[in-house]
């Protein structure tokens, strides 16, 4: 991967919702969790289109489960989601991929015995659009340099930064308008975060792709974000830009502790 690439080597543009300012995902009074007692509650969150929203919070906050609600792997128990001007109550998963939403889970969810190439294309296997399919693979090359490198290699053979590139490569075959991404600086270099954090920047910027990213550092989330929510204890405590997180101080005391 490199962050300079150019932008031929990107994904199309996106056409959802117009111009970057608007909301491609509205969530209302969210609740949700695993049984009895909810863990995400009464989650107000607005999305603009073409931007990166960080979420940001403690262990346990409840981070994983918005992200896994909004992606339809988790029901809520109330509130409505909004994605790109249409509501999301008891759309099946898959639907949700074809209407654009991509969910690159904490741990990747790369398939180990599998080639990168295999698990790339699985990523645009539901695609009527051979011929667009076969593009966004190539682009993703041109994107992952290290990936076209790899192309045989099995997945457990990969490095955990190339392993990341994958899981975010296969997303973005299927050309989504909006990623869902779960930590993932978790268990990286430093550098390997860099150079991811300035991808989904050069994404941001080149094609118009918004992207929630879920993040435990802090900083790295913060030096890319526009956008950040933090939550605690399942909710938001607050809302507001991440160049305000990043330069107020006190405000990065009371939430976030350093
Ligand atoms: N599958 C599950 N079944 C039951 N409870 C769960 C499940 N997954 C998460 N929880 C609980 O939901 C709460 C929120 O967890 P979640 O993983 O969403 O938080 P998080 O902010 O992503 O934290 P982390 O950064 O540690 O992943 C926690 O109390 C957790 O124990």
């Amino acid at each position: 991967m490199s962050a300079d690439t150019t932008a031929d080597a990107l994904p199309a543009p996106v056409s959802a919702g117009g111009a970057t300012g608007d909301a491609i995902l509205r969530v209302s009074g969210l609740t949700a969790g695993y049984g009895a007692a909810p863990v995400l509650q009464d989650i107000e969150l607005t999305v603009r289109t073409g931007t990166i929203a960080a979420v940001l919070g403690a262990n346990g906050a409840g981070k994983t489960t918005l992200l896994r609600t909004l992606s339809g792997l988790v029901r809520p128990s109330a509130g409505d989601i909004v994605f790109d001007g249409r509501p999301l109550r008891d759309v099946p998963v898959e639907q949700l991929v074809r209407r654009g939403m991509a969910h690159v889970p904490e741990g990747r969810g790369v398939v180990a015995e599998l080639t990168v190439d295999e698990n790339l294309r699985l990523g645009g296997l539901w695609r009527r659009d051979r011929a667009d399919a076969a593009r966004a693979l190539a682009e993703v090359y041109e994107l992952f340099e290290p990936l076209a490198q790899r192309r045989r290699h099995a997945g457990h053979q990969l490095s955990g930064g190339e392993r990341q590139m994958l899981a975010l490569g296969r997303a973005l075959v299927a050309r989504p308008k909006l990623l869902l991404l779960d930590e993932p600086s978790l268990g990286l270099a430093p550098r390997v975060i860099a150079q991811i954090m300035g991808l989904l920047r050069q994404l941001r910027d080149q094609t118009g792709l918004t992207v929630l990213l879920v993040e435990q550092n802090v900083r790295s989330a913060l030096s890319v974000a526009d956008e950040a929510v933090v939550m605690s204890l399942g909710r938001i405590v607050t809302a507001t830009t991440a160049g305000r997180l990043r330069d107020d101080e006190q405000l990065r005391h009371a939430y976030l502790g350093f």
